[in-house]
């Protein structure tokens, strides 16, 4: 898009009434002033020992409290997991469960289905690797056998990141794990499904179009299914592909259903997946900062581009953190800024 069609675009959003955060402008006014009254607060200069033993005390409490949100009181050496497993994880530096792997990692050792309701960065992750791959290792799934964990996540960036944990986990079980993700070369995936994916991260396109065309993927010995974000999943509209996949899996599993919302759509994904299962919900929010305020603006697809654009060029002199869904977002408002 020119410079020119831009600052049409701009001109013309300035006239329409701005959508913010507040309701309105005034309003606007009146929480940036608290924020900055606040802000100040928060970081008052240091005036004395007094003031900073304070602060120190505060900060530490805060955190202690926010640690305590977070874990739970079960130590990783304390499950009933292999040497190996618990080994990788020593490795890690992790010791403590945090509150969902507490909740799910004995229920998904017992043999049964997870459905959990965990905000991000509660710790997800390992509440679902540890205790599949630790039931693929106490049978000896070996890479003959396929795929005996199947990980499906939304994006080709959670898989990455879910994959890279399950690497470094793995470092001292013989079971092989993979990363199918679209983008990637067919034939190289070809070439891992040859010798045998046991723990598979997978975005749910690939996968598919892998179930219908590569002989060498054997799926059919499946033990555990994971459907990461499943809201997420369904929102990109991955709702044929993950029809497809149930359809063709064995009925015969243990799967763990994680959504941070509940819609009707997902309802009928955990009808078709899952059997009895045990409902998991983690509340706290431990992903934000507490003193953070948080606003939010509803916008119609075909405004955002504009609403965005004048946001940010208003703040320019701000520092500001704008997360988007893909790299080609990433790259266009990073040229155009
Ligand atoms: N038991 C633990 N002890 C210490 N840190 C942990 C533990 N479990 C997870 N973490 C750390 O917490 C962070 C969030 O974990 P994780 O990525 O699994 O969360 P998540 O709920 O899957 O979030 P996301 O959806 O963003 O991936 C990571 O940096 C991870 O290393």
């Amino acid at each position: 898009m020119s410079k020119d069609s831009v600052n049409d675009l701009v001109k013309k959003v300035k006239k329409k009434k701005r959508v913010t955060t507040c309701e309105n402008e005034s309003e606007q006014e009146k929480g940036e002033e608290e924020g900055r009254e606040e802000q100040k607060q928060n970081v008052a200069p240091n005036t004395g020992n007094e003031h900073n033993e304070r602060n120190e005390h505060n900060e530490h409490n805060e955190h202690n409290e926010r640690k305590e949100k977070f874990y739970s009181k079960l130590k990783f050496d304390d499950l009933d997991i292999c040497d190996s497993l618990k080994k990788g994880l020593r490795d890690l530096n992790f010791t403590t469960l945090t509150e969902i792997q507490a909740k799910c990692i004995p229920h998904f050792l017992n043999g049964k289905d997870i459905l959990g309701a965990a905000k991000t960065g509660s710790g997800k992750t390992l509440a679902f690797l540890v205790p599949s791959i630790n039931i693929l290792y106490n049978i000896k799934f070996l890479p003959k056998n396929g795929t005996g964990v199947l990980v499906i996540s939304p994006t080709r960036e959670l898989c990455i990141q879910i994959y890279n944990v399950c690497k470094d986990l793995c470092k001292y079980i013989p079971q092989t794990n993979g990363l199918i993700i679209g983008g990637m070369s067919k034939n190289e995936e070809k070439k891992k499904f040859m010798y045998g994916i046991n723990v598979l991260i997978a975005t749910p396109g690939r996968l598919v179009d892998h179930m219908q065309n590569t002989k060498e993927f054997i799926y059919q010995n499946l033990i555990c299914l994971i459907i990461d974000e499943a809201d997420r999943l369904l929102q990109i509209g991955f709702e044929e592909e993950l029809n497809i996949i149930l359809k063709k899996i064995p009925q015969k599993r243990q799967t763990a259903l994680f959504s941070a919302t509940q819609t009707t759509k997902i309802e009928n994904l955990i009808r078709l997946s899952l059997k009895k299962p045990i409902f998991i919900e983690v509340t706290t929010n431990i992903a934000t900062v507490e003193r953070l305020k948080q606003g939010y603006a509803l916008v119609d697809q075909d405004k955002r581009f504009l609403l965005l654009f004048t946001f940010l060029k208003k703040n320019m002199n701000k520092k500001i953190m704008v997360f988007f869904n893909n790299c080609n977002s990433v790259q266009f408002y990073n040229d155009l800024f």
